[in-house]
């Protein structure tokens, strides 16, 4: 429940913001309530204007993979902005940036910083639609890949939680070069290159689906989907604006081994700092402006503030994935998951979860989750009620039940514990 202040500030808000909001996800609608704001950050903790505090799992969406106002990263930041905040220059610690992107996402060969991940895919999209001379795009229902007008058709995240399966202002012709089919039922995507395989430019897919709550994929799917992509020429697109840097140190494409043709990064590339970026083969990348004539550019693209906390964060992640921070943090989500199970199981309600690196997915579902239409089997109701005794007992989930948990390097085993015990309350409370 949101307290006295921040009942006050999201009166207030609302007077000058579409919904009170920046983002609609922050807006708590799905959960049937009016949202906490935000104070301050400290390590896997998040404290909100009425003085609560919470063990946050929702991570800011998933960029804070070393917690909040991490020493290093917010030193990083500092020194940086004691130099300046932007030259509109190239800078010595972009291509120190991009030399580490690179060396650690081995199909990268060139990249390009941006500013989101919106940006990131949007320009993968046009980039594909410009190597292949093709104009449709493929994307999996319920996956989400920002809010440029091709992607908003059947898509995930907030888009799902607020019931909007399209958007008002998307042009009919655009909306129509996007085609959805279901995530993990390669037989649909097999179907369609049969019969439009010659007109399709790219299939874009999150390797791991980070916006109906956390689906993984089936083993192999993501192979066959590489193969068939592969024997029609069309591009193969992977969205690790979430699973980047996050389910492994090289993203869920060196996870589970596949090489795609183009891959768009966000959130935890950038630490915390608005930031995306898209990289893949080199005869690609040569495509973009100035080495070629497929035009994207920005302002504030590469900024050292955003670049100077990537860097720090990705040679911390660097480091502690030798000592075994993956692992680490997928156990952690296990334990949770193994709790949420166990509870949910006692009572006889319908529960299903599993973790991947630091990302992880509880669900009100009877059996396994595949797809989309799966996920909205689930029964939102036992999650709004979960997440609001959680809430009540210190525990920050995301405020929707499509969307994913994350986990920071700097949760420990009392975090753990404080949810474990919240968690078995908050079952006891159920209806
Ligand atoms: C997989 C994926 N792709 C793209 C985006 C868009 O990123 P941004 O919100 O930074 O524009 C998001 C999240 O919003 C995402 O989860
Ligand atoms: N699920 C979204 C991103 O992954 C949520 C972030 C947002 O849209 O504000």
């Amino acid at each position: 429940m949101a307290g006295p202040k921040a009942t006050a500030a999201f009166e207030q808000a609302l007077q000058l913001m579409p919904g009170g909001v920046n983002s609609p996800v922050r807006a708590f609608k799905s959960v049937g309530s009016t949202p906490i704001f935000a104070d301050r950050g400290e390590g896997p903790y998040l404290y909100d204007t009425d003085g609560q505090r919470y063990v946050d799992y929702l991570m800011s969406w998933g960029p804070l993979i070393w917690g909040h106002a991490h020493p290093e990263i917010v030193q990083a930041i500092r020194s940086a902005a004691e130099r300046g905040t932007s030259f509109g220059l190239p800078t010595e610690l972009e291509t120190a940036m991009a030399q580490k992107v690179i060396q650690l996402l081995p199909s990268l060969e060139v990249v390009r910083m941006v500013n989101s991940g919106t940006e990131a895919t949007m320009s993968a999209i046009r980039l594909a639609r410009a190597a292949t001379k093709r104009s449709y795009v493929v994307k999996f229902v319920g996956c989400y890949h920002g809010h440029a007008d091709q992607f908003l058709v059947k898509a995930g995240s907030g888009v799902a939680s607020l019931g909007l399966p399209d958007s008002p202002g998307v042009p009919k012709e655009i909306a129509e070069r996007t085609i959805a089919i279901p995530y993990n039922d390669i037989d649909a995507l097999r179907d369609l290159f049969l019969t439009r395989g010659e007109e399709i430019a790219a299939v874009i897919v999150e390797p791991v689906a980070g916006n109906m709550n956390c689906v993984l994929p089936r083993p192999g799917y993501l192979q066959a989907v590489r193969e068939l992509t592969r024997s029609y020429d069309a591009l193969l697109i992977f969205d690790e604006v979430i699973t980047g840097f996050r389910v492994g140190l090289s993203g869920a494409q060196g996870r589970f081994g596949i090489q795609p043709d183009l891959t768009t990064f966000g959130k935890v590339i950038g630490a915390g700092l608005p930031v995306g970026a898209y990289g893949g083969r080199r005869d690609l990348m040569e495509m973009i402006a100035p080495s070629g004539p497929v035009y994207q550019g920005g302002t504030l693209s590469g900024n050292p503030l955003a670049m100077s906390a990537g860097l720090v964060s990705l040679n911390m992640l660097e480091q502690a994935a030798n000592d075994g921070l993956y692992e680490r943090m997928e156990q952690y989500g296990n334990q949770v998951v193994e709790q949420f199970l166990r509870l949910g199981q006692a009572r006889g309600l319908p529960v299903y979860g599993h973790a991947i690196g630091g990302m992880y997915g509880l669900f009100f579902h009877e059996g396994p989750v595949y797809d989309f239409a799966d996920v909205c089997t689930s029964n939102v109701e036992l999650y709004v009620q979960f997440f609001h005794s959680m809430l009540a007992k210190g525990v920050l989930f995301a405020p929707s039940a499509m969307e994913s948990a994350f986990v920071s390097a700097v949760h420990t085993e009392t975090e753990l514990n404080a949810t474990l015990d919240a968690m078995e309350r908050a079952f006891a409370e159920l209806k």
